[in-house]
């Protein structure tokens, strides 16, 4: 199941429909947030909505409440996938920063993933607690990837045997994402273009939203799918820290954020994207797979 590879820390936050996999009309269940399913709701109603899989409403299994989700890989053979992380500001919502303040939790399996990243990280304090923060964590992973500066991060791309690969996360500059792209598409140029058209067609899709407009979109991803029949599509997924503003006459998305802004930088990571494949889609990019040129 593709979302176990992903989602290997909450398995059980996801079930796929027996049989539903790889047919038209399956569905993917996702463990029930209020957040997530209060976005949802509004998108089902927005002009994002063809952006974002459709949503069916709740189903009770056993004593868990789950959402109801179109299966975006319904149909493909095969897929690859890739998850963008977007925003300058991915996995913290600015409470947390306050909670982190009032109540800081050390925690171990946290300073554990650190370490393994780089030893050198944690400062002295930090080692000889054997503990650090959520926050703490969470800002260190955007610093050390291109969410804070590019405004979006390669999580993981998935390859057509179903291997997951997770080094892009410490990318930095465009021109490694712009070799992260190659190698996600194997240099074809029909889906670098497909990818192109639909992250053209979002940004337009964002300008009218009335959903963007009110929300603070934190922790979502941009899901690039794409199979060996050239069809490739991209989505917006992941609405458990996305909230409404309630001053949303303020909320930019293409500014850097700075504490109490609740800005997300959404748009930063969007424009990054675009101009990478805008550069690959170029007419005389010579950097294609020669056989597909
Ligand atoms: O990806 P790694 O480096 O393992 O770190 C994870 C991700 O940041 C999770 O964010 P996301 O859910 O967006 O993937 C976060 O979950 P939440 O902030 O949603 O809880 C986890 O916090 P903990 O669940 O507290 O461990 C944290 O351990
Ligand atoms: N509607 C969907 N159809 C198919 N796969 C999905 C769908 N939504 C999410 N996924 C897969 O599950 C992974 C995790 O989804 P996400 O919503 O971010 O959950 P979590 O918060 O548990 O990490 C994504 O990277 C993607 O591979």
């Amino acid at each position: 199941m593709t979302m176990m590879h992903w989602s290997l820390r909450r398995q059980s936050s996801w079930v796929q429909l027996a049989g539903h996999q790889g047919t038209d009309g399956g569905e993917v269940l996702k463990l029930y947030s209020e957040v997530e399913a209060n976005c949802l709701d509004c998108l089902m109603r927005d002009p994002l909505r063809p952006f974002v899989p459709q949503y069916h409403g709740l189903v009770t299994k056993g004593e868990l409440c789950y959402i109801r989700l179109e299966d975006l890989l319904s149909g493909l053979r095969k897929p690859v996938i890739m998850d963008c992380k977007m925003g300058v500001r991915w996995t913290y919502q600015e409470e947390e920063l306050v909670k982190a303040r009032t109540n800081a939790t050390l925690r171990s399996d946290m300073y554990q993933k650190m370490v393994k990243i780089d030893p050198s990280a944690p400062s002295a304090e930090e080692h000889e607690q054997g503990g650090v923060t959520k926050s703490r964590y969470l800002q260190w992973k955007d610093t050390t990837s291109s969410t804070a500066t590019l405004g979006f991060r390669i999580e993981g791309i998935m390859t057509e045997d179903g291997s997951v690969q997770r080094d892009f996360r410490k990318i930095m500059t465009l021109a490694q994402v712009t070799e992260a792209l190659l190698f996600f598409t194997r240099r074809q140029r029909e889906i670098l273009e497909a990818y192109h058209s639909r992250l053209l067609a979002l940004s337009d899709a964002l300008k009218n939203s009335l959903f963007f407009r009110t929300h603070e979109v934190i922790g979502s991803s941009l899901l690039f799918v794409h199979d060996h029949s050239s069809r490739a599509n991209v989505w917006m997924i992941d609405f458990a820290k996305t909230t409404p503003v309630s001053d949303a006459s303020r909320l930019r998305h293409n500014v850097p954020w700075a504490e109490g802004s609740r800005e997300d930088g959404y748009l930063i990571g969007l424009t990054s994207l675009i101009t990478s494949l805008s550069q690959l889609s170029e007419k005389n990019n010579d950097r294609f797979c020669p056989l597909l040129l």
